[in-house]
């Protein structure tokens, strides 16, 4: 289910093509509850992976309404729909945004969350809390939530990962988009913050790692484990000279950059201390960066 129907039912297609399995898939609108009644009627539901909504944390400093109806809204009809049918099994996506500016690194599931400085990661740390809420009132539900660091890379196949249309928003897209060409250069937002090079720290987990964690958190559910909170990050944080410069080694193609001042809403440093997730679920990130930087491109040249 998601706001950008056309994209989603791509991604959803491809990946039937790569499992070799036919998952059912919808396109409807979020704050339709007619729409929601139907899909749960027609269907045995067992769990929602809830990953509708928007994410662009720029776009929402100048949108926040937008963002509050679409990912809040979205979601309490989401809410309304599962419990109407009985449904109350729940994988929330989550995000690292809910941290805000961290305290301190790496960061676990214990540091304190809601000093967002930025509308996107507010919608998130809204839902976590109106999850929260809703398993303590009703203690039949089960929800797991994720907190997304910075999910980037491809299937190998090439046919699933992030391949944005027109110029796009986030790192990874955007230096392969410099590396086939398409765009003339990077422009790094900052150089002047408290990291190794100047350049902002995020902490990329390869989306096919990231997909497996679900995996993990879907058998989880099984438990009955009620509320439960994991990081899906690697533990290892890279600067941004440093991604473009892996980007070129694993491409062999030049990724020209320029240097720009800090972008709104943005923080230094954010990575995960994954262990409470390796631990619980069993779950690892295994794949590196140079792997994530590969499949990139193959995504990118098609
Ligand atoms: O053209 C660009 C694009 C990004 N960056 C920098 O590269 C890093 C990564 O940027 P992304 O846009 O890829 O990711 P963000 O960390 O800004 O945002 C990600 O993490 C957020 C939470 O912190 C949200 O979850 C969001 O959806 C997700 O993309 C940041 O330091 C950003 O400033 C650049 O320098 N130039």
């Amino acid at each position: 289910m998601d706001n950008l129907p056309k994209a989603s039912m791509e991604s959803m297609r491809r990946v039937n093509e790569i499992t070799g399995k036919q998952v059912p898939t919808f396109s409807i609108d979020m704050l339709d509850k007619d729409a929601f009644r139907d899909l749960f009627k027609k269907h045995k539901i067992l769990c929602v992976m809830h990953f509708a909504g928007l994410k662009t944390v720029e776009e929402s400093c100048h949108k926040p309404l937008l963002y509050y109806k679409t990912n809040i809204g979205g979601t309490i009809s989401l809410l309304e729909g599962m419990k109407e049918f009985g449904v109350y099994n729940m994988i929330f996506s989550s995000s690292a945004a809910v941290y805000g500016s961290p305290s301190y690194l790496p960061i676990d599931e214990k540091h304190p969350v809601g000093g967002c400085i930025n509308p996107y990661g507010k919608t998130k740390y809204f839902i976590e809390e109106i999850l929260k809420d809703n398993c303590s009132a009703e203690k039949q539900w089960n929800v797991v939530l994720l907190r997304y660091f910075n999910p980037v890379g491809a299937h190998v196949t090439g046919k699933l990962g992030e391949d944005p249309q027109g110029i796009p928003s986030d790192l990874m897209p955007y230096v392969s988009h410099v590396a086939v060409g398409r765009v003339k250069e990077l422009t790094v937002y900052g150089v002047d913050y408290d990291t190794p090079d100047g350049t902002e720290v995020r902490d990329y987990i390869n989306v096919v790692d990231w997909a497996q964690g679900h995996v993990a958190a879907l058998k989880y559910l099984e438990k009955d484990c009620g509320f439960k909170v994991f990081n899906l990050g690697t533990g290892k944080g890279y600067c941004v000279i440093e991604m473009a410069k892996a980007f070129e080694t694993a491409s062999g193609k030049p990724v020209p950059y320029k240097i720009a001042g800090r972008h709104a809403g943005d923080i230094a440093s954010c990575y995960a201390d994954a262990s409470l997730v390796e631990k619980e679920l069993g779950w690892k990130a295994k794949l590196d960066l140079a792997k994530m930087c590969e499949d990139s491109m193959v995504l990118a040249i098609q």
